[in-house]
């Protein structure tokens, strides 16, 4: 359905690499100068998912931008580099961007609502991305809005298509943020605080949704969140940033049940207050 939108960046002739994505030694400076992220390195392979976590201003956000190459103006690349499918994001041109940005590597973000036009019904704005980028007919377009509708949980999709963001729950409208995101069928998808702002139970369902479509996809998912009960469920592997360094990096599971640095045992041992023990069990696995 997305014909067209699989390039790869360097036009087919990028090496065979193992990881997807690949992140070294990445640094951004501030309009004022201040190195804010300083020489963070991380890889996702296919299919696989990373969590990034660290309190507020530790870099998650603008580690994540650079990702899609829409870091904030003044902010800019000091140093390192991003590799996506083998290919220096840095050397794309804005026309070769089109083809990467939402197609191949898409993003959710928190508060869904100010993603989407409050005046055209959900379904038509999930449509014209399938439409106009994805290639498909407007007939097409609008069956395939509502079959991703229904996949992402929603009940009486077609119902939901001809509604308003203002008719929609925060939940319904994350979910419809994940449909669009998902529409072109990305092979990466960063999702930065996408269940923040939702209650508990809402939270489980998405972030069990997002496991599912990556496992059926062979997506690859970096989860940004200041929760580890979020990273603990969604991600393979935790990379724990503060002042805009890793101080740990690891298997989710290893990092949040040994946690070597003090940094991250002051993470989990506040976060044990919020129960995290609610989606770890004793033997290592998935609540
Ligand atoms: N547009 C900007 N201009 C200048 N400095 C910025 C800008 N955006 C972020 N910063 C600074 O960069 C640092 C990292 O910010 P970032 O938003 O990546 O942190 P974060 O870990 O995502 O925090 P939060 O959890 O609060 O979103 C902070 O010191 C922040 O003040």
């Amino acid at each position: 359905m997305t014909a067209g939108v699989r390039r790869t960046p360097c036009g087919g002739r990028c090496p065979v690499r193992a990881d997807l994505l690949e992140v070294t030694d990445l640094r951004l400076t501030a309009p004022d100068g201040r190195e804010v992220v300083r020489g963070v390195s991380f890889t996702v392979p296919r299919g696989g998912s990373l969590g990034i976590v660290g309190e507020s201003g530790s870099g998650k956000t603008l580690t994540c931008r650079s990702l899609l190459g829409l870091l904030p103006p003044g902010v800019s690349v000091a140093g390192g580099s991003v590799r996506f499918d083998g290919a220096d994001l840095a050397r794309l041109t804005p026309r070769q961007w089109q083809d990467v940005r939402g197609a191949r590597i898409a993003a959710v973000f928190q508060d869904p609502g100010s993603y989407l036009n409050p005046s055209v019904p959900v379904g038509r704005q999930l449509a014209e991305v399938l439409r106009v980028r994805g290639g498909l007919r407007r007939r097409e377009a609008r069956d395939r809005a509502v079959e991703l509708l229904e996949r992402l949980g929603l009940h009486r999709p077609a119902l939901v298509a001809r509604q308003h963001p203002h008719e929609l729950s925060g939940g319904m409208l994350q979910r419809v943020l994940i449909a669009v995101a998902i529409s072109l069928e990305p092979e990466l998808l960063v999702a930065d605080e996408v269940t923040t702002a939702l209650d508990v139970t809402v939270q489980a369902e998405v972030l069990d949704l997002l496991d599912a479509i990556r496992a059926e996809r062979d997506l690859a998912l970096v989860v940004v969140s200041h929760d580890l009960t979020v990273v603990a469920r969604s991600t393979e592997q935790l990379l724990v940033l503060r002042d805009g360094e890793v101080v740990e990096a690891g298997p989710t599971r290893r990092v949040l049940d040994d946690p070597q640095h003090p940094y991250t045992r002051l993470l989990v041992e506040h976060h044990e207050a919020y129960a995290l023990d609610r989606y770890l069990d004793r033997d290592g696995t998935h609540a």
